[in-house]
Order: C-alpha cells, then structure tokens, then sequence
C-alpha cells in the first residue's frame, strides 16, 4: 500500500541537503521508507556481504552474533542496517543512543530486560558516559553486569548473569571512542557515501513507495544531487514531488527535477547555500587556506561539529576541501565551482 505522506511536514529548508537534523514527522517518514531485509538494502556492497555470512553463520549456529560497530558520517543507513540484523537474526531489537544514557541504572535495566541473543542499538555511542560506558566492558564480554546495592560503607557489589545478546553501535567518530570499547566490538563496518547509480535505485524505491510516478532521469537529477546520502535522497524526492504536484503534471523527469532543486538552491553538486558559505569563507577570507575548524566555524556562524560531522565529509570525499594538519583547504575544483580564479600557489595543492 502507497504510503500517505500528507501530514509530513516539510524539512527546513535553510538546510535541506543536511544529513544530521530531522523532524519527528520526518523520522516517522524514514520508518517506513526504510528497507527491511538485507536483499532489499542498497549498495555498501562490502558491509552487505560480510553481514550477510556472519548474520547466516550466527543464525545457524543459534548464537547471538559478535558485537557490531557501525560507523560512518550520519544518514548513510546505521539505523535501517541495526533494524535488519534483527530481523535478519529474527530476535528483538532494543534502541537508546549514548546521551539518553544517563545513569549506569538506564543502561543495567535495558540489559537485564534483553531475551537470548536480542540486539541492542545504541546510536552516537561515542557519548556515553564514563560511568556507563564501565557497565558495559564486562556486559559485553562476559554477559555480566556488576551493580551496587545500598549506599555508604554498606553498599556492595553483586554480579548479575545476563542473556547473550548482540550490541550494534553506531557512531560518526569512530575516533572518539575509547580503545578499550572500540576493541571489544568483533565486527567493524564502515558505510560510505552512495554512488549516483545506487541512490537512483534508492530514489526509485522510494517513489515506488510514495506512489510518485518517476522516470529514470528523474531519479537519477535527484541522486547526483544528494551528497551521496539516501537521507537527502529521500528528503529531496519529497521537495521535488511538492514541486511537480503544483507546477506540473505530477510526473517527476529530470527537468522537473533540475527545475525544484535549482527553487530549492541545491546545485549541481548537492551543494547548499551552507556548504556553499563555508567554501567562500575558506577562499575568500583565509585566502584558500589552511585555517583552523574552530576559525571557520566562527567565519559562517557554524557549529564547528556540524562542520566535521556533517558539512565537510562530503565535500572532502569529492575534493573540494583538504584536510591538512595545518587546517582545511581549499582545492583548485572549490576555486572553479565557485567560479573564482584560483592563486599560483607553488609547491602547494595545484
Ligand atoms: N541502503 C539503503 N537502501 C535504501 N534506503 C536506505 C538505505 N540506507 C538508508 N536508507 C534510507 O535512508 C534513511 C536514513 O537512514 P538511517 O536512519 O538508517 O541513517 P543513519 O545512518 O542511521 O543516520 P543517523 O546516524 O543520522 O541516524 C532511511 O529512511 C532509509 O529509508
């Protein structure tokens, strides 16, 4: 059954090619644009296959899988993959993230309530608290939990047996997390940026779902444009849909595309108003670089984590920006996308 979307509001569109930021209405949209099984998961053809042997072997074998870290810059399908292993493995899953964590008790009553070889999903575990982050090392090695009862001189510790179960956390920095966490995850899978060819596929998926009649040009305009992130993918198909239900005849092909993304300031690149801003202040004010995150951040009024979780990935993955141990640059295709002369800088990047 085509999925209704009338009462989805409309994602701000200041940032629209954003990964990071999402209404509950468009969380709610996410749900149920999200592939259920693995054949139905799109490109990241590596982590696919070696999910799909370990899952298999795990299943077979009527143990819970290792511990699994899935890491990558945010919209690039963590929480749609930990919905699958579940299903996959045919156990429960349980959600939280790190900073709803709070108290080492948050964490102890969701895994004395996890039935045998259940998953339990923690999103951005690199926040979690020291104090919880403790509980955790001997819940995931030996599936035990220590916990104190009473308070004071009179306090003591008892060890609680837990059920076998499998953590899958999801983090953007997978540098952030501590050695000691980090080491005890067996699986390690890192998603990358989607191609044009996969995030059409995604594009078509979800109009199939939408009930928006699309061709392949079409879907192919929106993908080149989502910074390789099915996220902005499906954000984009929904602006464009609006687009084409008012101005034309419903049907989306590439110049309906091309003319509400252009409405919406996406460029040819995916590039917003932001990304945008922050490649003319590198150009213009720091002279093409290197300058420090936190100065730039200053310079265009940007968090300097939304900058590094969220803005530069991209353009670094595509070569418009360098990370250097001096700061970013600048590369010669910021210069021309942004249609300025590039200096003579010998010895340097060009
Ligand atoms: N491989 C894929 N195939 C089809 N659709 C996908 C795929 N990956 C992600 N999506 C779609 O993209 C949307 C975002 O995915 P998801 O919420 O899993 O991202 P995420 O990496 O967990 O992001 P965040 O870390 O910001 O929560 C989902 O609605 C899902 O429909």
């Amino acid at each position: 059954m085509p999925i209704q979307t009338d009462d989805f509001a409309a994602a701000p569109l200041e940032r629209i090619v954003s990964a990071g930021a999402r209404s509950p209405n468009e969380e709610a949209l996410e749900r149920a644009l999200r592939p259920k099984r693995l054949d139905e998961y799109i490109g990241q053809t590596k982590a696919r296959e070696q999910l799909d042997i370990f899952v298999g072997a795990a299943r077979k074998r009527q143990e819970a899988l290792d511990h699994v870290l899935l890491f990558g810059p945010p919209g690039l399908g963590k929480t749609t993959l930990s919905h699958i292993i579940a299903a996959e493995l045919g156990v429960r899953l349980h959600q939280t993230s790190g900073p709803v964590l709070e108290k080492p008790r948050d964490l102890a009553a969701i895994l004395t309530s996890l039935e045998r070889n259940d998953v339990l999903f923690i999103d951005e575990i690199h926040r979690l608290s020291p104090v919880v982050e403790e509980i955790l090392y001997p819940a995931l090695e030996d599936f035990q939990i220590d916990i104190m009862i009473g308070e004071g001189p009179a306090a003591r510790s008892i060890k609680l047996d837990l059920q076998p179960f499998t953590l899958v956390g999801a983090t953007t920095r997978a540098g952030m997390l501590t050695n000691p966490l980090r080491d005890r995850f067996g699986i390690t899978t890192r998603l990358e940026f989607y191609t044009p060819e996969e995030l059409q596929r995604i594009v078509t998926r979800s109009a199939g779902l939408l009930n928006a009649p699309i061709d392949e040009t079409g879907a192919l305009e929106i993908a080149r444009r989502s910074r390789g992130t099915p996220r902005i993918a499906n954000r984009l198909l929904r602006r464009v849909r609006d687009w084409a239900d008012v101005k034309g005849d419903g049907r989306i092909s590439q110049p309906t595309a091309e003319a509400a993304l252009q409405m919406l300031d996406v460029d040819r690149a995916g590039f917003d108003l932001m990304d945008r801003k922050l490649l003319d202040a590198l150009i213009q004010r720091f002279d093409g670089g290197p300058v420090g995150l936190d100065n730039l951040a200053a310079a265009i009024g940007e968090a300097s984590d939304t900058i590094e979780d969220v803005i530069e990935p991209y353009l670094i993955q595509q070569g418009y920006l360098h990370r250097t141990p001096r700061g970013r640059m600048a590369t010669l295709m910021a210069y021309r996308h942004l249609g300025l002369a590039p200096p003579s800088r010998e010895g340097e990047l060009f």
